[in-house]
C-alpha cells in the first residue's frame, strides 16, 4: 500500500493503492466505477491546480482504466494519440503522485514520453501518429514471433489527419503473410479542439446514431445483464452485428469493427475489450465518449476546458481581470479581421486551431472566408495554394511545430510556383508547457533555404501588425514568425503601413563605434524577433550597437555590410535554432560580402528544450538581456580571448 499522498484527498482509497496496472489488475470489476470516480477527481483536483489539457482527460477515466486491466501493459502496449488525454493513463502508471509537476520544469510531461515511462510506448503530442505507431509495433511482434498486442487509441479529431488514413490503408492488410494483431480505438467524443469539421464527423455521426444498431443491443443488454446469456448474447451479436449495420469504412480497410459503445461504461467497455484482444487480425472499436465527462461545466464547454490554465474547480475559469497586454495571437485576429475589411480576396485558413490561433472572431464576422479543414496541415497549405492560383489572398494561421508537417507542401505547391501565400507562424521559439514537441524552434531555418520564400521577424506587437500587412501584400510566399503570449507591449497603431521590405533599422548606436575603435572593441548585435528587446538591454550595459533585423529573407545585407565595416564583432540572436538560422543568414551574407568580421550566434540549441516556464528556459539557453550580455564578454572581452585586431578585407575599405 502506498502511503497516502498528502495532497491527494483521502476520499482516494483505491487509487492510492494503485502504484501500477498490476495493482489495478487486481480490484474486482465491482471496484472499477469507484476507481474511475477518485481518477475523475485526482484528474480535476491536479489540473485546476497546474493548468493542462482537461476535457480530453476527463473523457478517457474509463477507457483507460478498462485498458489496463484487460491488457497486459506494459507488455501489450498501448499508443495514445497526441496524447493530451492520458493524465489518467499517468495517474495509473506510478505517476499518481507525480501530477502536482505536471508541464513544469524537472517534471512529468503532459504527453507520452518514453524516457519518463515503460507505458508509455511512444512518443505523442502531434496528432495521428498513433496507427502509424501501433502497426509498426504489432508487426515487429509477429516477425519476432511475440504474442503482445498493440492498441492505437486516436480521437475523432485526430482521425481527420491524412496520416492515419496512410495507416490503415496499410494495417488492414497483411504484409508477406503476416497480419498485424492490432487494435484501433476510435475515442469519438465529437469534438476536437473546437467543434469538429468534415464530412467524417458527419460519418461518424450517422454510425454513432445508427438507430437500429443501438436499440438492438440496449434491448438484449438490458434483458440479459448478469446472466449467462450475456456472455453467449455478447459474442452472437459479434458475429451477426454485419447483419444491422451497414459494412463501415473500416471494415473496408480491412479492420473488423465493432461499436460504437459506450466508452464510458465499464461493463460495455470490459468484455468488449477482452474479446477485441483474443481476435486476430486489425480490429477497431469506435468508443462514443463525451469530453468534459463528470465535471458538468466541462461537459458544458469542452472548448473553454480543452486546455486551461489553474482555476478553482467550484467556481469554474473566471475571466481574467487583470488588464492584460495583447498577446500576438490577439494582435493577428485583430490584424485578420481587419484587413479582411480592407481586401475582399483575403481568405484564411487553419488546420483545427481556430482558438490557439486567434480566429474566432473572423470565423463569427467572415463565415464565408474562414476555413477551419481539420487536423489536416497538408491539405491547409495546398488548399491556399490553389486559393492563390484564382487570385485569393490565403492566410495560413498555423502554429510553427505543425507546419513541420507540411513542408513538402510549402516547397513544392506554394513556393516554388511562387503562390501569394502567407503563413501566419504563432508559438514561434518556445513554448513553454507543451514542451520540446510544440518548440516551434526550427521554422526560420526550414523555410530561410526556400527559394521564393520571404522570412519576417517582427520585434513587437505593433511591427508584427505591420509585418502581416506587409507580408499581405507581397505578390510570393512569405512567413510572418511570433511567439506564444505577449510581448514588450508596444502601443499597436491602427494604421497599417507597410514595412521598408528587406530593410531592418539600428536602434541604437555604441558609443565605442564613434570612437574610431580606441578602448573597447565596438559591438553590434542584430537581432531578429522579439530578442530584440533582451539585446536592447544587453547593449546598454555593454555599450553596443543593435540592429533589428526584421526580416531573414530578403536579409537586410547593406546594413549586414555597414555594420561590419563599422565594427569589430557582430552578435546574432534569434529565438529560433541557431543551426541554419537568421545568425547563419548574416555570416552567408557576411562571407558574399567578403567580410571577416568575427560574429558570435545566439539562439536555441541543438537539443531540445523540455517543458518549463518559457522566461526561465529562455534564460537557460543565455537569451535573456543577462545572457546576452554574458555571452558577448566571454566571447569578445574577456582578456583571456581579445578580440583580434580584423583583417579588414578590400569590402571593408
Ligand atoms: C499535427 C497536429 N495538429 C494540431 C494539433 C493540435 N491539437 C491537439 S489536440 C487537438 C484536437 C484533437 O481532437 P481529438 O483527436 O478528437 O481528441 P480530443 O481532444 O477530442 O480527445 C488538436 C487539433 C496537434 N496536436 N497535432
Ligand atoms: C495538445 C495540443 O497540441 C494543443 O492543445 C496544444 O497544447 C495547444 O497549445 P497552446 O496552449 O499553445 O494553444
Ligand atoms: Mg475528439
Amino acid at each position: 500500500m502506498s502511503e497516502t499522498n498528502q495532497n491527494t484527498p483521502a476520499s482516494q482509497t483505491l487509487l492510492n493503492a494503485i502504484d501500477s496496472p498490476a495493482d489495478l489488475r487486481r480490484l474486482s470489476r465491482s471496484q472499477l466505477p469507484q476507481l474511475a470516480d477518485e481518477v475523475r477527481a485526482h484528474v480535476l483536483n491536479s489540473v485546476s491546480k497546474t493548468g493542462g489539457h482537461l476535457s480530453s482527460n476527463l473523457g478517457t477515466v474509463e477507457l483507460t482504466i478498462a485498458l489496463h486491466y484487460v491488457y497486459d501493459t506494459p507488455r501489450d502496449r498501448l499508443v495514445w494519440d497526441v496524447g493530451h488525454q492520458t493524465y489518467p493513463h499517468k495517474i495509473l502508471t506510478g505517476r499518481r503522485d507525480a501530477m502536482p509537476t505536471l508541464r513544469q520544469q524537472g517534471g512529468i510531461s503532459g504527453f507520452p514520453r518514453r524516457d519518463e515511462s515503460e507505458y508509455d510506448t511512444f512518443g505523442t503530442a502531434h496528432s495521428s501518429t498513433s496507427i502509424s505507431a501501433a502497426h509498426g509495433m504489432a508487426m515487429a511482434a509477429k516477425l519476432k514471433g511475440e504474442s503482445r498486442r498493440a492498441v492505437a487509441i486516436i480521437g475523432d479529431g485526430a482521425m481527420t489527419a491524412g496520416m492515419a488514413f496512410e495507416a490503415l490503408n496499410n494495417a488492414g492488410v497483411a504484409h508477406g503473410g503476416l497480419l498485424g494483431d492490432v487494435l484501433v480505438i476510435l475515442n469519438d467524443n465529437d469534438m476536437s479542439i473546437s467543434p469538429p469539421v468534415g464530412a467524417l464527423n458527419k460519418y461518424f455521426t450517422r454510425l454513432m446514431s445508427g438507430k437500429f444498431y443501438a436499440a438492438a443491443r440496449e434491448g438484449a443488454k438490458s434483458v440479459l445483464k448478469n446472466t449467462p446469456l450475456y456472455e453467449f448474447a455478447r459474442r452472437f451479436e459479434e458475429h451477426t452485428k454485419g447483419m444491422f449495420v451497414p459494412g463501415t469504412i473500416f471494415e473496408e480497410f480491412g479492420f473488423n469493427y465493432v461499436g460504437p459503445i459506450d466508452g464510458h461504461d465499464l461493463d460495455a467497455l470490459i468484455p468488449t475489450l477482452e474479446n477485441l484482444r483474443d481476435r486476430k487480425g486489425p480490429q477497431f472499436l469506435h468508443l462514443v465518449t463525451r469530453k468534459g465527462q463528470g465535471y458538468k461545466l466541462a461537459e458544458a464547454d469542452p472548448v473553454k476546458y480543452h486546455g486551461p490554465t489553474p482555476f478553482n474547480p467550484a467556481e469554474g475559469i473566471k475571466p481574467s481581470t487583470a488588464p492584460a497586454k495583447k498577446t500576438f495571437t490577439q494582435v493577428f485576429g485583430d490584424w485578420l479581421c481587419d484587413m479582411a475589411e480592407a481586401d475582399a480576396k483575403l481568405v484564411a485558413i487553419t488546420p483545427a486551431m481556430r482558438e490557439g490561433s486567434g480566429m474566432v472572431e473572423f470565423h463569427k464576422r467572415f463565415p464565408t472566408r474562414y476555413y477551419d479543414v481539420g487536423i489536416a496541415e497538408q491539405h491547409a497549405v495546398t488548399f491556399a495554394g490553389g486559393l492563390a492560383c484564382e487570385g485569393m489572398k490565403p492566410v495560413v494561421a498555423i502554429y510553427s511545430t505543425f507546419l513541420q508537417r507540411a513542408y513538402d507542401q510549402v516547397i513544392h505547391d506554394v513556393a516554388l510556383q511562387n503562390l501569394p501565400v502567407l503563413f501566419a507562424l504563432d508559438r514561434a521559439g518556445l513554448v513553454g508547457a507543451d514542451g520540446a514537441t510544440h518548440a516551434g524552434n526550427y521554422d526560420i531555418a526550414f523555410t530561410r533555404c526556400i527559394p521564393n520564400m520571404s522570412v519576417l521577424t517582427p520585434a513587437d506587437e505593433n511591427e508584427c501588425r505591420q509585418a502581416l500587412y506587409t507580408g499581405h501584400l507581397h505578390d510570393g510566399p512569405v512567413t510572418v514568425r511570433y511567439p506564444r503570449g505577449a510581448g514588450v507591449g508596444a502601443e499597436i497603431k491602427k494604421a497599417m503601413v507597410a514595412l521598408p521590405w528587406g530593410k531592418g533599422e539600428v536602434r541604437r548606436r555604441s558609443s565605442a563605434s564613434q570612437a574610431n575603435g580606441r578602448g573597447a572593441p565596438r559591438i553590434a548585435i542584430l537581432a531578429f524577433g522579439t530578442l530584440l528587446y533582451p539585446a536592447l538591454k544587453a547593449a546598454e550595459a555593454l555599450d553596443a550597437s543593435v540592429a533589428n533585423m526584421r526580416f531573414v529573407k530578403p536579409l537586410d545585407a547593406e546594413l549586414v555590410a555597414e555594420l561590419a565595416r563599422t565594427h569589430d564583432a557582430l552578435v546574432t540572436v534569434e529565438d529560433g535554432c541557431v543551426m541554419g538560422g537568421a545568425g547563419s543568414a548574416v555570416i552567408e551574407s557576411l562571407q558574399a560580402q567578403g567580410f571577416t568580421v568575427p560574429v558570435l550566434q545566439l539562439g536555441l540549441p541543438d537539443e531540445y528544450i523540455e517543458h518549463g516556464e518559457p522566461g526561465k528556459l529562455m534564460a537557460q539557453c543565455g537569451l535573456d538581456a543577462a545572457g546576452i550580455e554574458r555571452s558577448v564578454r566571454d566571447r569578445f572581452l574577456t582578456t583571456a580571448a581579445p578580440v583580434a585586431p580584423v583583417l579588414r578585407s578590400v569590402a571593408n575599405t
